[in-house]
């Protein structure tokens, strides 16, 4: 059990992102993942087509996450995913305000940029995402897009969050159980990290990866 600034954090919650295979997110589930990013930014080499996604969500094991992932998309976009792949969670990724994100009835988590010299403290992002379910951050700059497989200095991860945070950028099974000591998220987030190409996981990094996850939890 880890008990991190008072709270007490039992399990790590894991995110697999940037998949483009059913059988990958069938893998996904069987190795323990909590939930399954399918990416529809409309430069991302592994952005996937809403009719995709919806034959894709039906390789989801029960009790796994759909997790809709957009940068800057229109609202007819974000409408058409919602309704016809009915995620679980939406993530937004680029200048999305709260208002938007909000709009679609959907919970909903922010992506944060970390790769720039200032990044904004805790209270100004509760203030200005307050329906938000939870922030990722994330080693891309601000505009940047994800899926660098770079990380970002931990240490600047704003302190004290009332929200739950996701930890993203770069993370592997070789670096995974210090990210998790070093910041104690609710959950970790990859997509490079388990790849063989983009949009291509490999199945014993993303094995490895649960293990490494599953030994920081139970790390005293
Ligand atoms: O992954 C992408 O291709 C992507 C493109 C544009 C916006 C966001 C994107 N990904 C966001 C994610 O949540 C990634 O999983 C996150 O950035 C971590 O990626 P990695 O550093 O490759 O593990």
């Amino acid at each position: 059990m880890n008990v991190a600034k008072g709270r007490v954090l039992f399990r790590t919650r894991i995110k697999f992102c940037g998949m483009t295979r059913p059988g990958d997110i069938r893998l996904a589930g069987e190795l323990g993942a909590d939930a399954i990013g399918l990416i529809f930014a409309p430069d991302s080499s592994r952005r996937i087509e809403p009719e995709q996604a919806r034959a894709m969500r039906e390789a989801l094991l029960p009790m796994v996450d759909a997790v809709a992932l957009f940068m800057d998309n229109p609202l007819d976009d974000v409408r058409e995913v919602v309704r016809h792949v009915r995620p679980n969670l939406l993530q937004f990724h680029g200048s999305e305000d709260d208002a938007f994100c909000r709009s679609f009835g959907v919970p909903y988590i922010k992506a944060i940029p970390m790769g720039d010299a200032v990044t904004q403290s805790a209270m100004s992002l509760q203030a200005k995402y307050p329906a938000a379910a939870g922030f990722l951050f994330d080693s891309h700059g601000a505009g940047g897009s994800g899926g660098s497989g770079k990380t970002f200095d931990w240490s600047r991860i704003p302190d004290p969050l009332e929200k739950p945070f996701v930890l993203a950028g770069g993370l592997t099974a070789d670096n995974v159980f210090d990210a998790i000591l070093a910041t104690r998220p609710w959950g970790v987030d990859v997509s490079s990290g388990i790849e063989a190409e983009p949009g291509v996981k490999d199945g014993e990094c993303m094995r490895r990866f649960v293990e490494e996850v599953r030994r920081a939890d139970c790390h005293q």
